[in-house]
């Protein structure tokens, strides 16, 4: 039989942001219980940026035993967690509440001065996870970035090397604002359950542009999610 030369890409889409959030919230707590009952804990990758706040905020009172949940980033700016910028910050205050406030929080960021300076004492710190992920959540900027797989990225080619056995890379960029570290794509799909998270008509168009490779959609970073052949992409999409 022959291979398809692409995953399945289904797309969920709401009203609004609440209904949205509500939908992923109970998604990602079902692979987590689901996780758990199979090999006692379970792990997550959140994206930061704004988009993921409500979701957050939903998923932190989700009623499961968050204290088997280890939960990290599929990327990070490399400022420390007092920076408004930090992804770990956002985290912490809007995800590891409530229920989810006994989770184990694993961050990328360490008080090396660089990312390439800092980049191995993350990965030993990461390495020690339970792979593979229960869930992976991406979002995507409005230049067609997923992580921090920024067009023009210096390490952006080996990021997204499905052949590439680095679990993390450092990731410099003019339009990433500060240097990144980011999870590898093949480090990405190595899970059970791959989400993308946008909202807005210029991120569908946009992802529709990339998903048929259509003018500049060819180029975009995201695009090498979506012609992927090992996980399947559930889209969860509000106006
Ligand atoms: O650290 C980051 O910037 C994110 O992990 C990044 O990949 C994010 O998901 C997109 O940039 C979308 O960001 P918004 O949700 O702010 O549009």
């Amino acid at each position: 039989m022959a291979m398809p030369d692409h995953v399945d890409v289904t797309t969920h889409s709401f009203t609004d942001c609440h209904a949205l959030a509500r939908a992923l919230a109970d998604r990602i707590a079902e692979r987590l219980r689901a996780g758990i009952a199979a090999r006692g804990q379970a792990l997550l990758a959140v994206s930061g940026g704004s988009t993921p706040v409500h979701f957050f905020r939903q998923l932190s009172r989700a009623e499961l035993d968050w204290s088997k949940v280890h939960v990290t980033l599929v990327d990070e700016r490399w400022v420390p967690e007092s920076h408004e910028r930090s992804n770990a910050r956002m985290v912490k205050a809007d995800l590891l509440q409530h229920a989810a406030s006994s989770a184990h929080f694993v961050p990328l960021y360490t008080d090396a001065p660089t990312p390439e300076a800092g980049v191995a004492a993350v990965r030993a710190r990461i390495a020690a996870l339970p792979f593979p992920f229960d869930a992976v959540i991406l979002g995507m900027g409005t230049d067609g970035h997923t992580a921090s797989f920024f067009p023009g990225g210096d390490r952006l080619a080996e990021a997204l090397d499905l052949a590439g056995t680095a679990l993390l890379l450092p990731m410099r960029a003019a339009g990433a604002g500060e240097p990144r570290i980011t999870f590898t794509l093949p480090a990405l799909l190595d899970t059970q359950g791959l989400f993308l998270h946008i909202e807005g008509e210029p991120k569908r168009q946009l992802l529709a542009d990339a998903r048929l490779g259509l003018g500049a959609g060819k180029d975009y970073p995201i695009r090498s999610v979506l012609i992927q052949t090992r996980v399947p992409v559930a889209v969860y999409w509000c106006p």
